[in-house]
């Protein structure tokens, strides 16, 4: 399992893409974000033309853990973009944050697909003055712990270039 940090448009998912693309495995795109509006549906089909053909996509903002065990398989390698909005929508739905990252921390070592976890590195600015800007901040940073310490490689995406943190 390979986790992948980076701030917004720092290249991470491009360079995550590519990782996928050097192992010799059906490709699937687990993608967590919604099209909530008009800038997002253009930026999803930008995306959706960008990757190509050669990828299955999973549309999944919930329930990660139940559609990563249904797509399971050693034959495949499993992009998931990204843990963040995963976590931005299960707080939304006020579910158990906390509850569903250890239940997904617990799944990882457990797959046999080749998986490749992207998140948005948030923790690195000044403290939000906004309440569940900061609880999410610190969730995000937790959840990051958790999978990077099982991970076999983390890497963090700046300005186009991947810095290898494990492995
Ligand atoms: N629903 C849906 N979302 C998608 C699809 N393809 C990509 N996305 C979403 O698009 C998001 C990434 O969009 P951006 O905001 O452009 O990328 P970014 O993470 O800021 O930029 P980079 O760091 O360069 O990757 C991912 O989190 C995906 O969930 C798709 O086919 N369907």
């Amino acid at each position: 399992m390979i986790l992948v940090l980076g701030g917004a448009r720092s290249g991470k998912s491009r360079f995550a893409e590519g990782l996928a693309a050097g192992c010799a495995l059906e490709r699937h795109y687990v993608a967590t974000g919604r099209a909530f509006d008009d800038e997002m549906r253009d930026r999803i089909a930008r995306h959706r033309t960008d990757r190509g053909d050669g990828w299955t996509t999973h549309e999944e903002p919930i329930d990660l853990v139940g559609l990563l065990r249904l797509i399971d398989d050693p034959a495949r390698v499993v992009l998931v973009d990204c843990l963040t909005l995963w976590a931005t929508n299960l707080m939304l739905e006020a579910q158990d944050l906390a509850a569903r990252s250890a239940e997904l921390a617990e799944l990882l070592p457990n797959l046999k697909a080749r998986v490749i976890l992207v998140s948005n590195e948030v923790g690195l600015g000044i403290v939000p003055e906004n309440r569940m800007a900061r609880e999410f901040r610190d969730h995000a940073g937790r959840l990051h712990q958790m999978i990077a310490a099982c991970a076999a490689e983390v890497y963090f995406v700046a300005a186009g270039l991947p810095l290898k943190m494990k492995g």
